[in-house]
């Protein structure tokens, strides 16, 4: 008699699949931290010698966490630890994106193995197609974890952080294989990142000694080394006092007023940087009133405190001459300059009418103006036509804030490079976060609000607080409407903004003593 079997053959494979599986993982499981950094040396991820580091710094101790991709097993016991750091932290995540490119794979594994979604990074857009930046399914107000092999300053973790910020999603925590305790984590808890890490540097070269894999002179001198290339470095009191309450970053950052004297800087933007430096402040109102003697009144009240008066002209119900007029001596009288943000789209010709003609002859009041640069180079060269013999400058909105903008990375990037081809009469850009190293440039954010009042509004505004903007996204001004506008009192609101700004940026500034 045939009997029929109890388990069809395809139900017993996939049983013995399962079970590979999970003894796959125990075992990943039981290994143990030692084994693991035993495991990294083994293959050379780890090395010890003489380096030259990218910054040109020498460093005893080099991680290449890139050889692993040669060896699986490794491969998954890594995966397995970053994964089991995030379970035993206690995460909550919708999705995981690996930092390009070593931790790509890794993110793979760990979302593959534990049916996560995943998100890829891109480290260039796409010049065709979609373009996209991130490749994956985005959801905003989702939590998207970061998964990294090695952080040091933390800069990657916080691009990788800024991006899929930039797409809406909520980043927390970011898990890495080896941390080098040089101020990443200092750095991205700034950023409100929390780092987690596998191996910290001196857990490895504990296990490393022990093994008798170093002897303890080199182990002293990696020690020696990374505590002297901390990111992040004390100041003179905190040497003294409590440790690490608060770090400036070695990053260089020059001073407004330093700026300001660069014989390439724009003469408007020299201006602008300099009276920033005198009067202490990086705050830009958005003055989005509808009526002209509030408008005069909100610029007279705050003019102490502001660097530059935003408009909407075409918003005010009673434009007249008159107003433009006030408008300039209230500039004069408090020492600010007038920016419409108008915002030109069109082909040069009309933009030209746009700027010096219509109802409100912009050239002939505002010193600052911006555009989009879809049009391509026209729309700068017809403003410029304008604007030059006047003196007046232009800024090109390299991004925007609003939710589901169309700027790629790619589109940005070209924005950058028709500045930089009209640096005559564009001089920065209206931007989330920094897009150009040229010191002459400036940038300026919109969207900033106090972040513990709210992240944005129904019509897909989106909010980044001071600090964020300023510190952070290596912003030059804040660009503050609302925030301001609906408060109690605008005088005391603008001068929280002014506050928070203007520390963010102290706060850039390396001391000059070290
Ligand atoms: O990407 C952009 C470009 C410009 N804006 C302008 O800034 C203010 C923001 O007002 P809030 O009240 O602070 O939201 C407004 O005039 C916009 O036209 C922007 O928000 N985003």
């Amino acid at each position: 008699m045939h009997l029929q079997p109890l388990i069809s053959e395809k139900k017993k494979k996939k049983i013995m699949k399962l079970k590979r599986t999970r003894s796959a993982d125990s075992k990943m499981e039981n290994l143990s931290l030692e084994s693991l950094i035993l495991n990294l040396h083994d293959v050379q991820a780890v090395k010890f010698g003489t380096f030259t580091l990218k910054s040109g710094i020498t460093s005893p101790i080099y991680f290449d966490l890139r050889v692993i991709v040669s060896h699986p097993t490794l491969m998954n016991e890594v995966s397995s630890f970053l994964y089991q750091c995030a379970k035993v932290q206690g995460l909550k995540y919708d999705s995981v994106c690996g930092v390009p490119y070593t931790a790509l794979p890794l993110a793979t594994i760990i979302c593959s193995k534990h049916e996560r979604p995943m998100l890829i990074r891109r480290k260039e857009a796409k010049s065709y197609g979609t373009k996209k930046i991130i490749e994956g399914t985005i959801h905003p107000g989702d939590t998207c974890l970061i998964i990294e092999d090695v952080v040091t300053s933390g800069s990657s973790v916080m691009e990788t952080a800024v991006v899929l910020q930039e797409e809406g999603l909520k980043v927390t925590d970011a898990i890495v294989l080896m941390d080098r305790e040089q101020g990443g984590s200092t750095m991205l808890a700034e950023s409100g990142i929390r780092l987690h890490s596998v191996i910290s540097i001196s857990q490895l070269l504990n296990v490393l000694l022990q093994a008798e894999r170093i002897d303890s002179p080199t182990a002293e001198r990696v020690r020696r080394f990374i505590q002297e290339n901390n990111a992040y470095k004390p100041s003179k009191e905190e040497e003294n006092g409590p440790p690490a309450a608060k770090r400036v970053r070695m990053e260089e950052e020059r001073s407004y007023g330093d700026r300001a004297q660069d014989k390439s800087t724009h003469p408007l933007a020299a201006q602008l940087l300099k009276l920033m430096e005198e009067k202490r402040t990086n705050l830009c109102v958005s003055a989005d009133l509808t009526g002209c003697e509030e408008l005069l009144q909100l610029a007279d009240s705050l003019g102490p405190q502001i660097c530059l008066l935003k408009t909407h002209v075409d918003i005010l119900q009673d434009f007249n001459p008159d107003f433009a007029k006030s408008l300039e001596d209230l500039a004069l009288k408090h020492n600010f300059l007038i920016f419409e943000d108008r915002k030109f789209a069109d082909i040069g010709n009309i933009v030209k009418q746009q700027y010096e003609g219509g109802l409100h002859h912009i050239s002939s009041w505002s010193h600052i103006v911006n555009a989009h640069a879809m049009p391509g180079p026209g729309v700068v060269k017809g403003l410029s036509e304008v604007g030059r013999p006047l003196n007046r400058g232009c800024l090109l909105i390299a991004n925007m804030s609003s939710q589901g903008s169309l700027a790629t990375e790619d589109y940005t990037q070209a924005v950058v490079k028709m500045a930089e081809d009209h640096s005559d009469f564009v001089f920065g850009f209206i931007s989330g976060r920094k897009v150009s190293d040229k010191p002459g440039f400036l940038h300026m954010t919109p969207g900033v609000k106090m972040q513990s009042r709210v992240s944005g509004d129904h019509l897909g505004q989106q909010y980044s607080d001071p600090h964020d903007v300023i510190f952070n996204k290596r912003s030059d001004i804040i660009i503050v409407g609302r925030g301001i506008l609906e408060a109690s009192d605008r005088v005391k609101a603008a001068a929280e903004y002014r506050k928070a700004g203007w520390d963010a940026y102290v706060k850039k500034l390396v001391p000059s003593n070290s």
